[in-house]
């Protein structure tokens, strides 16, 4: 049984995963870049930065990423820091990540390697027990104790899974062995998450909507049946599941940057604004790996137009009406 687990990343979702699991094991370090969110989880049991009004459990503390000893201390680390990060980050933690169960909960593509998180980690670890979690999760949701489901990829070793039950068991889980493809899930999901909310600003109607969405939903599935070994992908928590939740809640911030370009509220250096869009990083890569695999993905294209600013939505709609699958 594991009774200690790092947690990098002390974000929203760092502080959601470092909560939920906190009940289920010994003690969770969050390791973190600012002081400031450090000292309040170890004084205040509170990261006032991005959870102000929730109480963390007791036997979640706090270290700077810089504490190796607290990390090499961790039997299990789940990595939750922005994609754009992790190779970065886990190259810089290799010695006190080798050999451990590594969890990742990033979703995104690494560009031009087209690799995603788990690959990543491999490539700087060599870990052969490395995870994915990937499921409609909002962090704020999590860190309340919500209900959520999330699917676990992971190899089929029957203890690897049973580990990952135990420490995500605050979860609904289901279970894929294809890490690829779970996580290619979460990095789609992102992409169609922005297009809805560019389509949803020009095109307000119920009608307009679940057309859109389903248009959505077959260029995913048609992708995923290229690639994924896992035929049952389809209905796992990581795809249809997070798919609905972050194209249809505004909550989800890809979806809203997909509302603000729509509305020509933001433009490009949106990417300055410090939050994290996923999706906007990752839609060029999505879209060259469906090429690499002979699929056309009009909508992943609309969205990267627009996110480039070569068009505006009314003007790229057409073309998606015309070409979507
Ligand atoms: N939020 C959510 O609802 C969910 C998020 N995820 C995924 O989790 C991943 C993390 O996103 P999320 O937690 O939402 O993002 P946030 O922006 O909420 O937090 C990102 C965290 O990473 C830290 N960070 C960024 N760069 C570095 C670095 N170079 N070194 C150390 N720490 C760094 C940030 O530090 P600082 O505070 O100093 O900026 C912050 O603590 C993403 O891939 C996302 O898709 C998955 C499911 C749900
Ligand atoms: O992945 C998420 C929920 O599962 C969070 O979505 P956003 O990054 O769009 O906020």
């Amino acid at each position: 049984m594991i009774s200690k687990v790092g947690v990098i990343g002390a974000g929203s979702m760092g502080t959601a995963v470092a909560q939920s699991i906190s009940r289920r094991v010994g003690e969770v370090i969050v390791f973190g870049r600012r002081q400031e969110i450090v000292d309040s989880i170890n004084t205040d049991n509170c990261n006032k930065r991005y959870f102000p009004g929730l109480r963390l459990n007791p036997n979640i503390h706090a270290r700077l990423m810089g504490d190796r000893q607290g990390l090499a201390d961790c039997e299990a680390v789940i990595i939750a820091v922005p994609s754009s990060e992790v190779r970065f980050i886990v190259n810089a933690t290799h010695d006190e990540l080798t050999g451990k169960f590594l969890v990742t909960v990033a979703k995104g593509l690494e560009y031009p390697s087209l690799k995603t998180m788990s690959e990543i980690i491999r490539d700087e670890t060599g870990n052969p027990d490395i995870a994915c979690f990937s499921g409609p999760t909002f962090a704020d949701e999590v860190a309340y104790g919500h209900i959520a489901g999330a699917t676990i990829g992971a190899g089929g070793d029957p203890s690897l899974r049973a580990t990952i039950s135990n420490l995500f068991g605050e979860f609904i889980l289901d279970f894929s062995d294809d890490i690829r493809a779970v996580e290619l899930c979460g990095v789609l999901k992102n992409v169609y998450a922005i297009g809805t909310g560019m389509w949803d600003s020009v095109y307000g109607n119920h009608n307009e909507h679940y057309t859109f969405l389903n248009m959505c939903y077959k260029e995913m599935c048609i992708f995923l049946r290229a690639i994924s070994r896992d035929k049952g992908i389809f209905t796992k928590f990581c795809c249809f599941g997070d798919f609905n939740l972050t194209a249809n809640v505004d909550k989800s911030r890809n979806r809203t940057l997909g509302l603000m370009v729509g509305k020509k509220i933001v433009k490009t250096p949106y990417l300055e604004s410090g939050v994290t869009f996923e999706g906007s990083r990752s839609v060029k890569g999505i879209i060259e790996l469906a090429e690499n695999h002979s699929i056309d993905m009009p909508i992943a294209r609309f969205v990267y137009d627009v996110l480039s600013g070569n068009n505006n939505v009314r003007e790229s709609v057409d073309g998606v009406i015309r070409k979507a699958p």
